[in-house]
């Protein structure tokens, strides 16, 4: 087996432990771990991305936001690219969430390539789960919204991979939301 593969799957094993007690807000309770490795999943296999670091990132992409994970542990485990990438997709929950939302907007078109494609990615998956089913307690307003903020986001992400982009665009339009 190539090391790449080796490394990915150190990586899975490592964020599927972190996340090993959540689950998502869907009504199905879906275990947590399907989100970072879809978000992977779609950077491979509709993005067309192989750079190790970005799959690897869109793995733990969560694990300092949601679960007890510091970007040392990463630093350590996984070296300095794979931690900055995920420090750049890590929303500081210490913040109100108005203001975190406002940030990620912000500060969007400021991150680098491999944090914009993990952005990108993290997104589709999220918006596209909407679609799927709506989490536990979310009304249709709050489904929109998410969508409307979503766009602003994506709007700073632009120029960094067009299947990713135009996937976005596609289900913006569905919703009456334009780019
Ligand atoms: N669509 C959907 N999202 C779910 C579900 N379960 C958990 N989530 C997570 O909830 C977040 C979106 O919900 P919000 O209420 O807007 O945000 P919050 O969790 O940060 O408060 C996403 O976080 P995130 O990945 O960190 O991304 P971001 O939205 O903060 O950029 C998403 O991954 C689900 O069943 N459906
Ligand atoms: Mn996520």
């Amino acid at each position: 087996m190539n090391s790449d593969a080796v490394l990915l799957l150190e990586t899975v094993n490592f964020a599927a432990e972190k996340h090993r007690n959540q689950r998502r807000k869907d009504p199905e309770a879906t275990p947590y771990i399907n989100h970072p490795i879809g978000v992977a999943r779609i950077l491979s296999h509709e993005g067309g991305v192989t750079d190790i670091e970005v799959l690897q990132a869109a793995v733990l992409h969560d694990t300092v936001e949601d679960t007890d994970t510091s970007l040392a542990e990463l630093e350590a485990a996984f070296g300095p690219i794979v931690a900055r990438i995920v420090e750049e997709v890590t929303d500081d929950k210490r913040l109100p969430k108005q203001e975190r939302k406002r940030q990620q907007v912000e500060h969007a078109p400021l991150c680098s390539g491999q944090a914009k494609l993990v952005k990108l990615a993290d997104k589709l998956y999220n918006l596209r789960d909407l679609i799927r089913s709506t989490p536990a307690g979310w009304t249709a307003e709050r489904v929109q919204e998410y969508f409307v903020w979503a766009r602003e986001v994506v709007r700073g992400l632009k120029g960094t991979n067009p299947a990713l982009e135009e996937k976005l665009e596609e289900l913006f339009r569905q919703r009456g939301v334009q780019l």
